[in-house]
């Protein structure tokens, strides 16, 4: 497997604190990586040091196989810095095609690539527009577009869907889902529900290390439902019908936690909402595994 990002006794300090303390870290290419951790933990100073922005103290900090800030990385590592700033009155389409040629893009290839991007992040009609006549959640889209200029093989984003409405941050997963075959995301967030439905990997970040990498955000075999009512009674003898159930839990008033033979039976959640169908019971949501949330904090960690 590739590797990205190899970090080791990485260490940085303002003035007297610690921020990052002897932190090895290793990141492979594939489907996103979360970065979590407690307010102040240290999770931008930890995406600076990796864009060059900041220099750590001390320790080994390689990027794509050069050192963080390396010029050998424009282009191929992109990012979005908590607090993305442009120049507010120049128009997006003309800031975006300067800095895709200070990449070293042609005028030609640099106008297609500010295209491409304007329209991932759903910016197209506003290519014309300055700056400072955007929402602070379209400033962010283009903050986002700018990380994606020259299709980066890593991109880092540093609480990317924060101040987007839901429509955008929506559109903004599903963005990241699509990119991510050619490209790996490490994306920082505080919201876990967000970082369950894209990431393959959490790393959390405590006391200036990585304390805890969740492999695997959803297990197999596993389905939390969520009920509108709580008339869901007559449900539970029939639940135990359904083939390859093995148990299941009452989590609180409106959850259920199913657990079930996966290798035995593919299509369990299909079986399972065809059920509530047939018995009229209504459901706000089902999803897969332990919740992140679980997995962070409640399994001894
Ligand atoms: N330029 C700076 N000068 C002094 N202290 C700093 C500086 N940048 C960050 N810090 C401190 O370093 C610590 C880590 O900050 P950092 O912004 O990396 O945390 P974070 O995990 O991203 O937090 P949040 O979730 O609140 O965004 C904090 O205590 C912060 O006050």
């Amino acid at each position: 497997m590739t590797v990205l990002v190899d970090c080791q006794g990485l260490t940085k300090h303002f003035g007297h604190k610690a921020v990052l303390q002897q932190l090895d870290l290793q990141i492979h290419a594939g489907a996103p990586i979360a970065l979590v951790g407690a307010n102040g933990a240290g999770k931008t100073t930890l995406l600076s040091v990796l864009c060059g922005y900041i220099q750590p103290d001390q320790g080994r900090v390689q990027v794509l196989g050069h050192q963080a800030g390396s010029p050998a990385l424009s282009g191929r590592l992109g990012a979005l810095p908590q607090d993305a700033q442009f120049d507010p009155d120049f128009g997006l389409a003309r800031q975006l095609h300067w800095l895709a040629r200070l990449q070293g893009m042609s005028a030609a290839k640099s106008r297609q690539e500010t295209e491409r991007v304007l329209a991932l992040v759903d910016l197209t009609a506003e290519a014309g527009s300055k700056v400072v006549q955007l929402s602070h959640g379209m400033r962010k889209r283009l903050a986002i577009a700018q990380a994606l200029l020259g299709e980066p093989e890593l991109v880092l984003l540093d609480e990317p869907t924060a101040g987007l409405d839901p429509l955008h941050a929506k559109a903004l997963r599903d963005c990241i889902q699509q990119l991510s075959a050619h490209c790996t995301f490490v994306i920082s967030s505080h919201n876990l529900f967000e970082l369950e439905q894209l990431c393959g990997t959490v790393l959390m970040l405590e006391q200036g290390q990585i304390r805890q990498q969740v492999a695997q955000v959803s297990e197999a075999g596993v389905l939390r439902l969520q009920l509108c009512q709580e008339n869901y009674q007559p449900l539970l003898p029939l639940l135990q019908q359904l083939p390859g159930l093995v148990s299941f839990l009452i989590v609180s008033k409106l959850q259920l936690e199913l657990r079930y033979d996966a290798a035995r039976v593919a299509d369990f959640d299909v079986q399972l909402l065809q059920l509530l169908h047939q018995q009229d019971i209504d459901y706000r949501q089902l999803s897969r595994g332990p919740s992140l949330e679980q997995q962070l904090f409640q399994s001894g960690s």
